[in-house]
């Protein structure tokens, strides 16, 4: 299989080229950057604007995207008129970007998942049990990242929230808690704590009829992310054109 990284020299970039060089099932046909960089993993970093020109001439079968919101959805559309199956790792994006994709996506498969680690498929599966069976317990989310994470919440913790939202109905989202606050019956505490080189932390406690559930999953290496894309991409290709998730690919 032929995959395209964007994005190649950022960190998770880096993680994607790392594990598709050693998967001998694929080749990297292509991978750009915005920032000029050298050879990463032994693969020349190109630039980012020329992309739609390079997807026609390398006409890779996946690209595998893990960038900032408003490029990521530029690439999207650049691999809708390429023909080319999409993974996208990003997070932080916009209702109208999300649009965008879903555009794309009647073009192209298009797989885009915030978290690309098993444990967290297998995390959201215990949430949505554990919120059904105490539907009235308090709950509260914490997520925690590195100090150059952009956006908050993590794309993570956003779609925690929304499985408990179709677990329980709608809730109101306090986004911490300042002076006077009391919690309000049913409210949902939202905490974004970034600090250090954390990879990625999510915590959901449930507490209730004096006891306490937490459900806890911590990433400890970003090659988690990079494998769980890959096989994602993997899956993908070949597909008919449509909007997936990682839950689908496994
Ligand atoms: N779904 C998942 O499992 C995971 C998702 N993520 C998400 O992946 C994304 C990237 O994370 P990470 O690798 O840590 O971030 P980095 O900051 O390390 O890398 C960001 C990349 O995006 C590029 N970029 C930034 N701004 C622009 C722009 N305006 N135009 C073109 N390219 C741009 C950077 O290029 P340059 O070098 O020029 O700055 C760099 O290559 C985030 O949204 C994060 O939340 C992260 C981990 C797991
Ligand atoms: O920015 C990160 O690093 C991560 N972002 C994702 C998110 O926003 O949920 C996934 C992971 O936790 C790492």
């Amino acid at each position: 299989m032929e995959v395209a990284v964007t994005g190649a020299g950022g960190h998770m970039g880096r993680e994607v080229l790392a594990a598709a060089t050693d998967r001998e099932e694929m080749d990297v046909v292509l991978a750009v950057n915005r920032t000029a960089v050298g050879p990463v993993e032994g693969v020349d970093i190109e630039d980012e604007s020329d992309l739609p020109r390079l997807l026609d001439e390398r006409d890779p079968d996946v690209l595998v995207d893990f960038t900032v919101p408003d490029p990521s959805t530029r690439y999207v559309e650049a691999c809708a008129d390429a023909g080319v199956a999409a993974v996208v790792g990003t997070t932080g994006f916009s209702d109208s970007q999300r649009d965008v994709i879903a555009d794309a996506a009647e073009s192209v498969p298009v797989l885009r998942a915030a978290n690309f680690a098993r444990g967290v498929a297998a995390l959201r599966r215990a949430i949505r049990e554990a919120v059904a069976a105490v539907p009235d317990y308090d709950a509260e989310l914490t997520e925690t990242h590195h100090n150059r994470k952009r956006d908050a919440p993590s794309g993570t913790a956003l779609t925690i929230l929304d499985d408990i939202d179709d677990a329980r109905g709608d809730a109101d989202r306090v986004h911490g808690r300042e002076g006077e606050q009391p919690r309000e019956d049913g409210e949902i505490g939202v905490h974004a704590r970034r600090a250090g080189d954390v990879t990625g932390e999510h915590e959901l406690l449930l507490a209730g009829n004096h006891e306490v559930l937490t459900l806890t999953h911590r990433a400890e290496s970003r090659g988690v992310f990079a494998e769980g894309a890959l096989d994602a991409a993997d899956w993908l290709v070949g597909r008919p054109a449509g909007e997936y998730d990682f839950e689908d690919a496994l």
